[in-house]
């Protein structure tokens, strides 16, 4: 596997950089960012939190509007930012192009129906291939967080949850909580995941939660959530989430922030919370 730079940028004495690559799960080009910061240039190996974007984003997005790289570079972390979904020239997208199907909107799964399964297997990229091409080509510790918006936070959510033994923490800023319940999730599972509802519950974070999960294996949770964000009672559903997380016991925090909507300004307001949060529940695994 060869990795292609595509650019690479000095920022806050670290680096930032984008690379292409041939992906063999989702049978495409992908292209990531990562930000490498200053610590490395002194032969350190470093944590490495990975960041999973939201509906109609690329790897540019947070790396871009979210604020995070003074304090990764003080704390000596490393942040991936990949794309949201498979793209090129055979990669199937929605007939209608919307922005919640298809490319832009991958949502972190493995998907089993056509015309979707042969490129659309975001899931076994963000657990496996991804880490392995960084683990392999980057001066990064196996110390992995995982960490994203809104569809990004649902991928986040679901992989953590399942991946227990892969990272230190989760967190999420304003994530798609109960996707088998709203309408962006009902219809990209039907497409993806065919129209049995029951295989869905395999990628929906409240229903994982429930699940009968061992008190070594409850990563810790934050959840930043904007009380104006026009998505939160439709799309969003955290009470669900939480009341699943409470019924189990599961150590989830949730800050609710008043006024703030579904916007990067919110995500930059209070990225610090969350590159300290991972930081802080670190260990070497
Ligand atoms: N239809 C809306 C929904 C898409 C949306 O809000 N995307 C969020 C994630 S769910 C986002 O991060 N957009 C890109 C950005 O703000 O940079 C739009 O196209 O703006």
């Amino acid at each position: 596997m060869t990795l292609t730079q595509v650019s690479s940028s000095k920022v806050f004495a670290g680096l930032h950089q984008q690379f292409t690559h041939v992906s063999a799960v989702n049978n495409c080009t992908m292209k990531f960012a990562i930000y490498l910061p200053p610590q490395v240039q002194q032969g350190q190996t470093v944590p490495v939190l990975y960041w999973l974007s939201g509906l109609t984003c690329t790897d540019e997005n947070f790396m871009q509007k979210a604020g995070a790289f003074k304090l990764a570079a003080e704390l000596g972390i490393a942040i991936v930012a990949p794309d949201t979904s498979p793209r090129g020239e055979n990669v199937p997208d929605d007939t209608e192009q919307s922005y919640d199907l298809g490319l832009g909107a991958g949502f972190y799964l493995n998907a089993t129906e056509s015309p979707w399964q042969t490129y659309y297997n975001m899931y076994d990229y963000i657990v496996n291939e991804l880490p392995e091409i960084i683990q392999n080509n980057f001066p990064v510790n196996k110390q992995q967080g995982i960490s994203g918006h809104s569809m990004g936070g649902h991928g986040a959510l679901t992989i953590g949850l399942k991946n227990p033994e892969k990272y230190s923490s989760i967190s999420a800023f304003s994530p798609i909580c109960n996707p088998t319940k709203c309408p962006w999730g009902i219809k990209a599972f039907t497409a993806y995941l065919g129209d049995n509802p029951t295989l869905w519950l395999e990628y929906d974070a409240t229903e994982l939660i429930k699940r009968n999960i061992a008190d070594s294996n409850k990563l810790p949770i934050l959840i930043s959530q904007g009380d104006s964000d026009n998505f939160l009672a439709e799309q969003l559903m955290p009470d669900n989430l939480i009341a699943a997380a409470e019924q189990n016991n599961y150590p989830l925090t949730y800050c609710l922030e008043v006024g703030y909507d579904h916007s990067y300004f919110f995500i930059s307001s209070f990225i610090e919370q969350h590159l300290r949060f991972f930081n802080s529940n670190l260990t070497s695994k």
